[in-house]
């Protein structure tokens, strides 16, 4: 047992200290609202004798539990859900706050919650109501994740069960939480460790990953040169919420400029660490509301996914450099940085993605680029743009559908979600996509090969294999290529060169970079 088996005092203090922070001005350090006690007492004594109040439930709770449910029941996404739920019941700031982090941490740590839970409930887990389930889950993250006092955590749960699931659910809720609140995370997770069958089971079930992903990502950090045994800090820091990271796109937004106005708004920006167009959010209010991003001058994009970007633009090209390609653009992200940087090269960008209504969004990203840029967002499989137009493209971004493993921090539930099986039709899809973007561009042309999972399967080999099938590609130094736009002065540590690639592919992981673990090959065409 080791500091990194446990894998996770690290992401849990900046949880938990984010969980009890939001809980701030107008949350006590019981995580209740401040002043909401007193309002429904005044509500309630006017009209109720005591045996007959009900105790209202905390809306922060109560929202994160209804986004629990449809997580669960009806397959939804929780950063879909959210959102618009605390703008239709209008909870904001710091109460919206505490209700993301108690929503999107119990998804993310439900694995340990549920291995916790499972040795102080009486029967199987399977056996418990679900809605029941997802209120000890609740229960388990406010005790054990966020540092609400144990007592506060389980009272406020229990009438949060009371009001949902029933008096009799909730009596057993208060006895297992109270059970939960026994032993301190850390000796949870020692016992955990104790229990488990062999080492990866130990950092699966501490670390709230399926055994399964824990595999794919040792394998990933070591086949991509760093130490497996880094995996540990890799699953704290998909335990931990990442922080908003805005683009300012060149030529529509200056860094400087939008720091300014962000200030002015009560929203405060810090320059990123790695990516030149990067801004991070350090404070105040949510920076969608600016006006640089409500025009889609800037956005909020990952800095890994920048960084990507801005490596091929700037990858080396000789010859023409007019018209540029991304094959897989929904939602948009990278094409609106793409087709900025295009602005200012006097080349144009053609978008193309399958889904109409994903297309439509990329409409929607790219409406402020000069017009005569965007040459047309084309709706339309990637697979057979190659065919359609051999030769016709200078860069060409290949952003893959994938399983989406290097980005699990932002995506509550995926890693519940995901299985080995999705592997197959991604990785034959992934090759298709990369064989008909290597037929688009010309001769000399260059194409990024990316991805947000750093799965070996998605991404060396999906390479490895496309390229024994030609002779007419090269790997170019994406590490290079990386480092050179890379913020002066940054240390990219991208590991040992990894063998397989030629110690030429570049891979990011958010232990390491603080960026979603996106995945990057240049190829170039050579005949
Ligand atoms: C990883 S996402 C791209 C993200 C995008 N580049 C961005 O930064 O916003 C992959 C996209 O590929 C699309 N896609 C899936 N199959 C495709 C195909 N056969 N041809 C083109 N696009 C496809 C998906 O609908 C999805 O929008």
């Amino acid at each position: 047992m080791n500091d990194r088996t446990h894998g996770t005092n690290r992401g849990e203090g900046r949880g938990g200290d984010q969980g009890r922070d939001q809980g701030g001005d107008r949350r006590d350090s019981r995580g209740r609202q401040r002043g909401a006690a007193r309002s429904r007492g005044a509500q309630h004594r006017t009209s109720q004798a005591p045996s007959a109040r009900r105790r209202r439930t905390d809306p922060a709770r109560t929202a994160a539990y209804d986004v629990l449910r449809q997580v669960d029941g009806s397959d939804a996404y929780a950063n879909l859900v959210l959102p618009p739920l605390l703008r239709e019941r209008r909870i904001s700031g710091r109460d919206a706050a505490f209700a993301t982090e108690l929503a999107y941490g119990t998804l993310r740590l439900q694995g340990r919650y549920d291995a916790i839970l499972a040795r102080c409930v009486t029967r199987p887990l399977d056996q418990v109501e679900p809605e029941v389930l997802d209120v000890l889950r609740l229960g388990a993250h406010q005790v054990l994740g966020m540092r609400v006092p144990a007592h506060a955590a389980v009272s406020e749960t229990v009438a949060l069960a009371r009001d949902r699931v029933g008096a009799g659910p909730a009596q057993m809720v208060n006895a297992v939480l109270r059970a939960v609140g026994r032993t301190p995370l850390d000796g949870w997770l020692a016992r955990l460790t104790d229990e488990a069958p062999d080492a990866v089971s130990a950092l699966a079930v501490t670390g709230s990953h399926p055994v399964w992903i824990v595999r794919a990502l040792r394998e990933a950090l070591a086949g991509h040169g760093r130490g497996p045994d880094e995996v540990g800090d890799l699953l704290d820091a998909d335990n931990t919420a990442p922080r908003v990271t805005l683009v300012a796109r060149p030529g529509l937004a200056d860094p400087d400029v939008l720091r300014r106005e962000a200030s002015d708004a009560d929203v405060r920006l810090e320059p990123g660490r790695l990516a030149p167009t990067a801004l991070v959010l350090a404070g105040g209010s949510d920076p969608a509301g600016l006006p640089a991003v409500a025009d889609a001058r800037a956005g909020v994009q990952d800095e890994g996914s920048q960084l990507v970007t801005l490596a091929l633009a700037d990858a080396p090209l000789e010859g023409d450099d007019a018209r540029w390609l991304d094959l897989c653009a929904g939602p948009g992200g990278k094409a609106a940085l793409l087709a900025a940087l295009a602005a200012s090269r006097g080349a144009t960008l053609v978008a193309n993605e399958v889904q109409p209504h994903r297309a439509r969004l990329v409409e929607r990203a790219l409406r402020a680029v000069p017009p005569g840029v965007l040459e047309q967002v084309r709706t339309g499989d990637g697979r057979e743009l190659g065919a359609e137009e051999p030769g016709a493209y200078d860069r060409v971004l290949v952003d893959a559908p994938c399983t989406g493993l290097g980005a699990l921090r932002r995506r509550p539930e995926s890693r519940w979600r995901r299985t080995p099986s999705d592997l197959g039709e991604l990785t034959v899809l992934q090759r298709e996509l990369l064989a008909s973007a290597l037929e688009a561009v010309r001769v000399g042309g260059v194409v990024a090969y990316v991805t947000c999972s750093p799965h070996l399967a998605e991404t060396r080999l999906v390479v490895d294999d496309v390229l024994r099938r030609r002779d007419d590609v090269e790997r170019l130094d994406a590490r290079g290529a990386l480092r050179a736009v890379t913020v002066s002065g940054a240390d990219l540590d991208l590991g040992a060169p990894d063998g397989g690639a030629g110690g030429l592919d570049a891979q990011l992981w958010p232990h390491v970079h603080g960026t979603d673990a996106m995945h990057l090959t240049l190829l170039r065409r050579t005949r």
